[in-house]
């Protein structure tokens, strides 16, 4: 039995939802709990597939994670930690990048780690050679094996100079969670900043650790023996706050976000601006709204941050098909983010995606025959259509699309957006869209 959403387009979105803590945080804090050695408590907790699968992979190594069933804080105790059979874990494993990240933390807590081959979203070929290269620095010996990585360290982790090729959210967050313990001083250059990853220095800092973000994407971490727990708010998923963002412009509607932080999102609300959306910045929250009339094209590049957060990029191609004139997108941090804009093409939207850098800066996809570059023409209407959701946010890209478009659409594989989006037909439904949820067999 599978999901489907039946969506008769045309409403504008209008009304109040909120957002709450990052998918990009949450699950890597819950991983962080596993370094103390005492419970963590995590609040602002929202109900996605990452934090299922987090809690049970979790939970399969010992780690008691209690919800509480009014507030839904999670806590986390890592006292009784301990060793789970491999086929167990691949069986938890879910459709998540996380799990890499248990490697540091489960060899500081019972000396070794098996790492399933990871899920995620399908936008370019997502290899872990600098996870790997990165614990190898730290003196671990990482082994092949069926269904995923073996991570040992003999000799324990011991600090290291590390230097990414390319500063990646993950590997970033793999020395944090590996050097706050290790033996020794550790240097990180090339290191990603991304506001979660901030986070998640915060988090590690409660718990004891001695972390110094320096100029020029320097992080120095002091190894430290031993963490205790932390209480900790994340903080809001600015990628689910720009996705609704985009979402008003489409549909032409007026939505306020509950939660959005505009310091989180600067990039994106200079973005938003240059369309031509209407914006009010509240203390608790954003409102974002279409204020009639045209939206205006533009030239735009994804970057790690403090650049335009190639997650913003999917939903707002969407905005771009409604914008009046020509608009060039340059996706610079994955390969093969726009396989989502052949649907967008069949609803009617006018989209060429190219090999070539259309940007100002060529990036590492630009010789290698990567599709990488899209050029969006608008504003051109759009048609309801069947609808399999590929990925996350190309997932909820067609569902916008659809809800602006003239007649009805059959959207199936919707499951793959819980795992970003919280209750998110509830939140569809509180903004006035036409939608109906029923199962199907499949035949
Ligand atoms: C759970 C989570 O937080 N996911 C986010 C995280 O993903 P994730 O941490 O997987 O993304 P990275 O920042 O690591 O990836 C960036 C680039 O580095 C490359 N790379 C990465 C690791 C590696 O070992 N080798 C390698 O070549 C990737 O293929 C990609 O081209 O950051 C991305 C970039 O902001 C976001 O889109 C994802 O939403
Ligand atoms: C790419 C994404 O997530 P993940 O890294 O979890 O696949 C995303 O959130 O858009």
């Amino acid at each position: 039995m599978s999901s489907v959403l039946t969506v008769r387009g045309g409403v504008p979105l209008a009304g109040r939802i909120s957002v709450r803590g990052a998918k990009n945080l949450v699950p890597k804090a819950m991983v962080a709990a596993l370094l103390g050695n005492s419970p963590s408590v995590l609040r602002n907790v929202p109900e996605i597939k990452d934090v299922e699968v987090v809690t049970s992979l979790l939970q399969l190594h010992g780690v008691s994670v209690v919800k509480d069933a009014d507030t839904g804080d999670l806590t986390l105790d890592p006292q009784h930690a301990t060793t789970a059979s491999s086929s167990e874990i691949d069986a938890h494993a879910g459709d998540s990048r996380i799990p890499i990240l248990l490697c540091g933390p489960l060899i500081h807590a019972i000396g070794e780690a098996f790492i399933p081959d990871l899920g995620g979203c399908k936008i370019g070929d997502r290899p872990i050679d600098f996870h790997l290269n990165v614990l190898r620095q730290f003196g671990a010996v990482v082994e092949k094996r069926p269904g995923g990585i073996h991570i040992s360290a003999p000799r324990g982790l011991q600090g290291a100079k590390i230097s990414l090729p390319y500063p990646s959210v993950g590997a970033t967050e793999q020395v944090l969670l590996s050097a706050t313990r290790a033996e020794g001083i550790t240097e990180l250059i090339g290191a990603a900043v991304e506001p979660e990853i901030i986070d998640l220095i915060a988090v590690l800092q409660k718990m004891g650790a001695i972390i110094n973000v320096q100029s020029e994407r320097t992080i120095r971490i002091e190894g430290v023996k031993s963490l205790g727990g932390y209480v900790h708010r994340a903080l809001p998923d600015r990628n689910e706050a720009a996705s609704w963002a985009s979402a008003a412009l489409v549909t032409r509607g007026d939505i306020f976000v509950q939660g959005a932080a505009q310091r989180d999102m600067m990039t994106f609300i200079n973005t938003f601006r240059k369309i031509g959306g209407g914006m009010d910045i509240e203390e608790d929250g954003i409102r974002f709204y279409h204020p009639g009339g045209k939206l205006s094209p533009l030239v735009l590049e994804t970057d790690v941050h403090p650049g335009f957060m190639t997650d913003w990029q999917q939903p707002l191609v969407v905005a771009l098909s409604q914008a009046d004139g020509v608009s060039i997108v340059h996706e610079t941090v994955y390969e093969n983010r726009f396989g989502f804009t052949e649907a967008l093409s069949r609803m009617g939207a006018n989209i060429q995606v190219h090999r070539e850098c259309l940007g100002s800066t060529p990036c590492r996809f630009g010789q290698r025959n990567f599709r990488h570059s899209a050029v969006i023409s608008g504003p051109a209407p759009l048609r309801g259509t069947e609808i399999d959701v590929p990925d996350l946010r190309g997932g909820f890209s067609h569902l916008i699309a659809a809800l602006a478009a003239t007649g009805t659409s059959r959207v199936t594989g919707i499951d793959v957006i819980n795992r970003g989006y919280e209750r998110f037909t509830d939140k569809l439904a509180a903004l006035g869209a036409d939608v109906d949820l029923s199962t199907s067999s499949g035949v």
